[in-house]
């Protein structure tokens, strides 16, 4: 009988001959379609594919070691700039698929817009311990338009300035945390703070439920971060931790919760619904657009108490999704329009200037002056062109494709890429901030969004694509901007807000301050392209 020593060898023996068959049809491919034909690249390595060039770069420009995924491809993508290329293809076997990174703006147009290509199936792993499923962020098909369908009513340009209520709500919770701050003189881990708040945003807008993060536990909250706190430390420096059993046992148990949590709320609301205690115009929450679509479906069983278990567990995966998305990259955006204009003094002022304007002197009102008249958040193109500006400057996600055969492509000078076997990344922080295609990027100049087609600020038809464009363009894109409206008339004139990276060095003992390309804040590969800033709060004078 064989020993457990030969069984143990026969096993590893046979996973190392696995990974190199593997390993070689993924190189041996990758040299076929791309090496081969001269396709623009960095050095390809036969065994190593580009994960040499990954490491080479991280030292060359000193990345910090948290540094977001897509800011390490902006790094690679400075190498193409004398060449003028705006596209180059990666080999990151066995951590994802070949690449193709693109910073032009026909490539993000002709990828999202004209070939309208779909979502790959990496996503699905990638984001199953945040949503627990097949979300419909990242499936094809009937099965996404059907998704999309039921909840977009929710999101519009047009309903969602009935969500304002929701937003005021938590706004003023946010407001009376960051008083404490400044009246106690403490450093403020803004991030933290904020991403609170948008959760609060979140549950309301997608769970119709006030968590009240921002004064303390919340289950699902809490769940969440959790997760994303150990699943995104696979996007660093070692992406071999996503791998890890311990995070995986980690995701398990959060996700657990999650589902629980959510599955009470569903069974909650569809029993508010049974008693007409809802109002299908008027309850467009994520969970009401759900149970709506659940009904109108099911009226022959009207007399039925309990949901469906199969819709209850659809339902889960997209509630969860939904909460994830509502509330990550807004906080991100949040946190760098306070940094970028506590550098900008000019800027600031005017767009002080501006809501003292609209919504007149008295700070106190500025609440309920918004509860009664939310279209006056329409009329704030200072404050539309800041948010816009920082989205150009700290894009907090990027485009994700798969390519297709016969799919090339074509840059403005006549280059083609194909696409075949490739997954393509429309690479926003490389794209908004591409000298080839904005005067002066690295400004913070928000009169590039005010000024006409004839001043060489004017931005560039699709080079600023935060949320992109076309049928998967991003569903939450009228109400993110609510939020950051709502959240900038609510503070921008009550607080100062500065960053204290010096003083949060000193106090932690940090000697060797991490930068990207000099700038402190960058952004960390711990949710949408969060930073780590931590500011000082105060009242003006
Ligand atoms: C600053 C904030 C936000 C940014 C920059 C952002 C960006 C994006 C981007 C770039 C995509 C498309 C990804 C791709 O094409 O591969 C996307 C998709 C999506 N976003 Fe957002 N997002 C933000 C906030 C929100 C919010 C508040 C929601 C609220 C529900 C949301 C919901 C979604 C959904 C559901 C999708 C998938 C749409 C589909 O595939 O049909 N996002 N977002």
């Amino acid at each position: 009988m064989a020993s457990w020593t030969d069984v143990l060898f026969a096993t590893c023996s046979g996973l190392l001959l696995y990974f190199l068959v593997n390993l070689y049809r993924a190189r041996a491919s990758f040299y076929r379609g791309k090496v081969k034909k001269g396709l623009p690249m960095p050095r390809w390595d036969p065994i190593f594919g580009h994960l040499l060039v990954m490491d080479e770069t991280f030292r060359k420009y000193r990345l910090p070691p948290d540094v977001q995924r897509p800011d390490i491809f902006t790094a690679i993508s400075r190498e193409f700039d004398d060449k003028s290329e705006s596209a180059f293809y990666l080999d990151l076997w066995p951590f994802i698929n070949p690449l193709l990174i693109t910073c032009s703006p026909h490539h993000g147009i002709q990828t999202t817009q004209n070939h309208e290509l779909n979502k790959p199936d990496d996503l699905v792993p990638f984001l199953h311990p945040i949503t627990g499923g097949n979300s419909f962020f990242s499936i094809n098909g009937d099965e996404w338009k059907h998704a999309r369908a039921i909840f977009a009513s929710g999101f519009n340009t047009n309903y969602i300035l009935n969500q304002t209520e929701h937003i005021i709500q938590e706004a003023e919770v946010y407001v009376d945390v960051l008083k404490e701050y400044a009246t106690k003189g403490d450093i403020c881990l803004l991030n933290e703070v904020t991403v609170r708040y948008t959760m609060d945003i979140s549950g309301a807008l997608t769970l119709n439920k006030r968590l009240h993060a921002q004064r303390g536990g919340d289950a699902l909250v809490s769940a969440m971060r959790n997760t994303l706190d150990w699943h995104f430390l696979g996007e660093l420096r070692t992406p071999l931790v996503r791998w890890s059993p311990l995070i995986r046992l980690i995701a398990w148990y959060n996700g657990r919760k999650m589902n629980h949590y959510i599955a009470a709320e569903l069974d909650k609301r569809f029993t508010e619904w049974k008693s007409g205690a809802v109002s299908p115009s008027a309850n467009r929450t994520a969970i009401d657009l759900a149970i709506a679509d659940y009904l109108s479906k099911r009226k022959d069983k009207a007399e039925e108490d309990r949901l469906d278990p199969d819709f209850k567990d659809w339902a889960v995966v997209q509630l969860r999704m939904l909460f994830f998305v509502a509330h990550d990259s807004t906080s991100a955006t949040i946190c760098y329009i306070f940094y970028l204009l506590s550098k900008n003094a000019t800027a600031l002022q005017k767009l002080r200037d501006e809501h003292e304007q609209v919504l007149g002197t008295k700070l106190a009102d500025v609440p309920n002056l918004l509860r009664e008249q939310p279209q006056l958040l329409n009329k704030l193109p200072y404050t539309t062109a800041v948010i816009k500006e920082t989205l150009r400057i700290f894009p907090p996600a990027s485009g994700f494709r798969i390519g297709k055969p016969g799919v090339d492509l074509e840059d403005d000078d006549g280059s083609r890429y194909p696409t075949e076997d490739t997954r393509v990344w429309v690479l926003h922080s490389r794209l908004h901030n591409h000298p080839k295609y904005w005067k002066d990027p690295e400004i913070f100049t928000p009169e590039r969004w005010l000024v006409g087609p004839e001043d060489p600020l004017y931005p560039r038809r699709g080079a600023w694509r935060p949320f992109e464009f076309g049928p998967r363009n991003c569903l939450g894109q009228a109400l993110s901007m609510l939020d950051l409206k709502v959240t900038l008339c609510m503070t921008a004139r009550r607080f100062d807000i500065n960053d204290a990276y010096d003083e949060w060095d000193k106090l932690k003992g940090i000697t060797r301050v991490r930068t990207f390309f000099g700038e402190r804040a960058y952004q960390c590969g711990n949710g949408g392209g969060r930073s780590a800033p931590c500011g000082w709060v105060s009242m003006p004078d």
